[in-house]
């Protein structure tokens, strides 16, 4: 008999508990800046394109390996320039290579909104993404029991950064609807064994759409038949990284997919 697997984000999110518990707090050092809308660009209609796209900077991933782009900026920019809703930076450094010095370099080098894409585990980090610049932030409900869970949707509320909280199955989506959130993702990604079936979102989305303000379907999207099947479930947006960050040119890569050329 085979050992199981070892559960990936359980692993994660115990070193991130570690890692907060012996850090200090985040101090900006400047004063926020004017937010941007996330829950606008995932949801504004734009005329010819497929699917609002949420373009990922990442320089590894732990199911993808290192990705040859490590210039994160001159990627996001090139991700604007083709006509990304907004930007998804990866601020964990372990296991993505990412750090918030990332989120503020992208951040100042374009105008669309950014998400900072972490394993956040209390209000404090939503706050402290906030203050940081932060449009918006991640939360994991598969990882967060229900009352930290409400806590860090209160929090980002209370400071008026948008939260994407993300789920890998219909269970987990009802409980961050309960927790109060308005913008949900359905991950194809299992993150607990890395295995990706674009499917799930397929099937999970129908049933939230009347209850959500946006939804979006991540992780695995490589076509444009991917982004049109997605847009066909009721995702206003999808969550893009690897397959653009493979491509030589990843703004290319998008472009691609957004006209629709092979
Ligand atoms: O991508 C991983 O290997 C991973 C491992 C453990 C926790 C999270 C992980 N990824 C986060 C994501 O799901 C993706 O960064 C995001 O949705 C984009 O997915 P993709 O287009 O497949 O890069």
């Amino acid at each position: 008999m085979s050992a199981p697997e070892p559960d990936k984000l359980l692993a994660i999110f115990e070193r991130k508990r570690r890692e907060l518990a012996a850090r200090k707090p985040l101090v900006a050092r400047a004063p926020r800046p004017p937010s941007r809308d996330f829950a606008a660009a995932l949801t504004r209609h734009r005329a010819g394109l497929p699917v609002n796209v949420i373009a990922e900077v990442k320089r590894r991933s732990p199911s993808g390996g290192d990705f040859p782009h490590q210039d994160l900026v001159s990627v996001a920019k090139a991700y604007e320039a083709a006509g990304a809703s907004a930007v998804s930076v990866l601020t964990d450094d372990v296991d993505f290579g990412g750090s918030i010095e990332d989120l503020l370099q992208v951040r100042a080098a374009i105008s669309l909104p950014v998400l900072r894409k972490d394993f956040l585990v209390a209000p404090q980090e939503v706050e402290e993404s906030a203050a940081l610049g932060a449009d918006a932030v991640l939360l994991i409900a598969d990882a967060l029991e229900d009352g930290p869970l409400a806590e860090m949707v209160a929090a980002a509320k209370s400071c008026r950064v948008a939260a994407l909280v993300e789920a890998h199955t219909q269970e987990h989506a009802e409980r961050a609807l309960k927790a109060g959130a308005e913008l949900v993702g359905i991950n194809n990604r299992n993150l607990a064994t890395l295995r990706t079936d674009i499917h799930t979102a397929l099937k999970v989305i129908p049933a939230l759409r009347s209850r959500a303000k946006a939804l979006v379907a991540e992780s695995g999207l490589k076509t444009r038949e991917d982004f049109a099947a997605a847009r066909a479930s009721g995702a206003d947006a999808v969550l893009v990284g690897e397959s653009l960050l493979r491509d030589a040119e990843p703004g290319r890569a998008l472009a691609r997919l957004l006209a629709g050329a092979p």
